[in-house]
Parts: structure tokens; C-alpha cells; sequence
């Protein structure tokens, strides 16, 4: 693997970053000439990749790697999903499966993920105007030279039936440590399952939520154009997004003490600490950025802190990072090390 696969998309400014890290829009397309991945054996899963590979190298735009996933170590491939940017599966199972990564590595392209083809485009901030455009585009070219499984009456034809129609899932990665503190959270987000969105933890379907951070997207495909599912599900995030700062101001005038006590106990923990899970560090980073968000911490660090560390403080980064294999016991030196630098900058 390439050694820049390390990216930094994530660390630039977006709207409202100081409580949407990133956006995200993902495709789901599936080649009508094909049986679909979950019905397809190994043979017909590499002619899958060979057609595409052909088909995909000749985009204009943009320059995509293509990395065939058996092709790859299990360090590297959990790095690739440590950044959003492959599935589980397709880190489990690597078998007959490929990724096209652009440049940038914000716009990925899986191959024989639950369906054919798994398009999908991040951005830092609230940012879904700019990436329907890009993927929009990227889809139109694909599908000058692909013969999509479509359906007049159902949409695009998916494996897994809830993402028929639109097969579009867009999400916001979100920040909310004020929600969370004040208690509010379970009722938020509850009420979001109202208006056909649903939330997940930080690597997607089936996880837990970590450092605060809320994954939250559509959950109806079928029965709205694309633009429609994309503004409902921004308009209920702004809401979110207000409720949070809210939530922030409150705190800081009504707990005051408690809060910069909070913030920089969790601040002295990062400057001075020596070996760090990976769960603690984020618990702690989190609370950084809150303290940096409300200007409780004084001292001038990186506004971009949270997110430059969020992915490098990760056991597959760290462990791609280091030349040799390294235990648990050395992982959490390593991250505390880094994070201590980061820090104790000046
Ligand atoms: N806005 C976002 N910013 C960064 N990462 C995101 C964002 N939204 C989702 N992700 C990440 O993308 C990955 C896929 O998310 P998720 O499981 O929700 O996917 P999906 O493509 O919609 O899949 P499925 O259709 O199988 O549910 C997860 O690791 C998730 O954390």
C-alpha cells in the first residue's frame, strides 16, 4: 500500500465544525449484467472487478489507486477502515473484493461490498450541497459506461431491500459533549427516528458510540428524489446543531465550575499521561474539543486537534506508524506519547 494512505481531508474547516466533523454521501449501485455479491461465488465476483476496474481507471477528474483487498495486510486494510474509508467486511473478508481511493482519499469506491459498487464521498463539516454535486457527477460518469440494475417502478436495485429506491445514505458525523453532559441526548435523538433518520455509533451500523461522537443518517431510500432525503435530514441536523450550542451555553452559565474543572482535569490526563487506551484517549479529546468549542481551555492549541488525532491515535495507525509488530501495552505507550507531544507543543 501506498505510503500516503494516511489522509488529511478530515483535519481541513467545514461548516459548523464545531459540531459536525464530517459529511457523508454513499451510493449503493449494482451492474445488471451480474448476479449481486450476495448471491455471486468467487469466480463471478473477480469478473465483477476485472469489468470495473477497466471501466472506472478511464474517469475524467479524478486519479483513483485501486487496491485489491487480498492484496493488502490486515494492519493495512483496518487502517483503510479506521478512516471510513472500506467496511468491516471487506476488512474480514478481503477475498474478491477491491477499493478505488481518489487522491485525496475522501472519495472511495468499494467493489463487492454488500452490492457491486459502494460510491462514496466525505467532507469535513456540514457540507452535503458540494458532495451531491461530486457524487452526482462521479455517478452520471459511471453510468455513461455502466448498465445499472434499475427498475422504473422500485429505483435502483440493491442486495439488502431498505436501501432500494435512491440507494443514496447520506450522514453527519456529530460532536455532542453538551448534549450528552446535560442529559438531553437519549430524548434528541429519539426524537429523530421521527423523521425517517436514524443514528449509529462511530463506525456505522452495529457500533457504540465513542468520544461523543453521533453518526446520524437517513433511513428511508424509497419514495424521495435524492434532493428531498438530503434537505430533510440537513434541516433536522441544524436543529440538532442548535440544541447542541444551547445546551453548551447553558452548561457554561449554569455549571461554570464543574465544566473548566471537567475540561482541563481531562486536558492535565493528556499532557502528562503515559500509556492511553484507545477509548480513554478519545473520552479525553473529546472533552479538549468541547473545552476548545467553549473557550474553556486558554492555552493556544491546534483548533483542528480533535480531528488530526481522532484517526492517528488509532491501534491500526499506530501500528502501521511502527516498523515492528507491537502488543496492547505498547500500543497505549505509543499513543500517549503522541498525544503528550501534540500537547506539550509550544
Ligand atoms: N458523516 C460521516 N463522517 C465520517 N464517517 C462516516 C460518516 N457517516 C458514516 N461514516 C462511516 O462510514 C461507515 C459506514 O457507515 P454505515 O454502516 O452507516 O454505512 P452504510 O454504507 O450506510 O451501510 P449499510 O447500508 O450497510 O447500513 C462507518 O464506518 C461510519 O462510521
Amino acid at each position: 500500500m501506498q505510503n500516503n494512505i494516511i489522509n488529511n481531508w478530515q483535519i481541513e474547516n467545514g461548516e459548523e465544525k464545531d459540531v459536525v466533523l464530517s459529511s457523508r454521501i454513499r451510493l449503493a449501485r449494482n451492474l445488471k449484467e451480474y448476479k449481486f455479491p450476495n448471491r455471486s461465488d468467487i469466480k463471478e465476483k473477480t469478473k465483477v472487478i476485472n469489468y470495473l476496474r477497466d471501466k472506472i481507471f478511464y474517469l475524467k477528474d479524478q486519479n483513483y489507486d485501486f487496491y485489491l483487498m487480498d492484496n493488502l495486510n490486515e494492519i493495512e486494510r483496518n487502517v483503510l477502515h479506521e478512516e471510513y474509508l472500506i467496511s468491516r467486511n471487506h476488512v474480514q473478508y478481503p477475498n474478491a473484493r477491491a477499493l478505488f481511493l481518489n487522491n485525496e482519499k475522501n472519495i472511495s469506491i468499494m467493489i463487492n461490498e454488500e452490492d457491486h459498487l459502494r460510491i462514496q464521498i466525505l467532507k469535513p463539516g456540514l457540507e452535503f450541497n458540494n458532495i451531491w454535486n461530486e457524487i452526482n457527477n462521479l455517478d452520471e460518469q459511471l453510468e455513461e459506461n455502466l448498465d445499472y440494475a434499475f427498475s422504473k417502478k422500485w429505483g435502483y436495485l440493491t442486495s439488502c431491500p431498505t436501501n432500494i429506491g435512491t440507494a443514496l445514505r447520506a450522514s453527519v458525523m456529530c460532536h455532542l459533549p453538551a448534549l450528552v453532559l446535560s442529559g438531553k441526548i437519549d430524548n434528541i435523538l429519539g426524537a429523530v427516528g421521527k423523521f425517517g433518520l436514524t443514528v449509529r455509533g462511530v463506525s456505522g451500523e452495529g457500533s457504540n458510540s465513542e468520544a461523543e461522537l453521533f453518526q446520524i443518517s437517513n433511513q428511508i431510500t424509497l419514495g424521495f428524489s435524492e434532493k428531498e432525503i438530503i434537505e430533510k435530514l440537513e434541516s433536522v441536523i441544524k436543529q440538532i446543531i442548535a440544541e447542541e450550542r444551547k445546551s453548551r451555553e447553558y452548561l457554561l452559565e449554569n455549571n461554570f465550575l464543574k465544566l473548566k474543572d471537567n475540561v482541563l482535569r481531562s486536558f492535565g490526563v493528556l499532557k502528562y499521561a503515559y500509556h492511553l487506551d484507545q477509548s480513554e484517549a478519545l473520552k479525553y479529546l473529546s472533552r479538549i474539543k468541547f473545552g476548545q468549542d467553549t473557550n474553556l481551555i486558554e492555552e493556544k492549541l491546534d483548533k483542528n486537534l480533535f480531528s488530526k488525532l481522532l484517526f492517528k491515535i488509532k491501534n491500526a495507525h499506530l501500528q502501521y506508524d511502527s516498523k515492528e509488530k507491537l502488543d496492547i501495552e505498547e500500543l497505549n505507550i505509543k499513543r500517549a506519547k503522541i498525544i503528550r507531544n501534540e500537547l506539550n507543543k509550544e
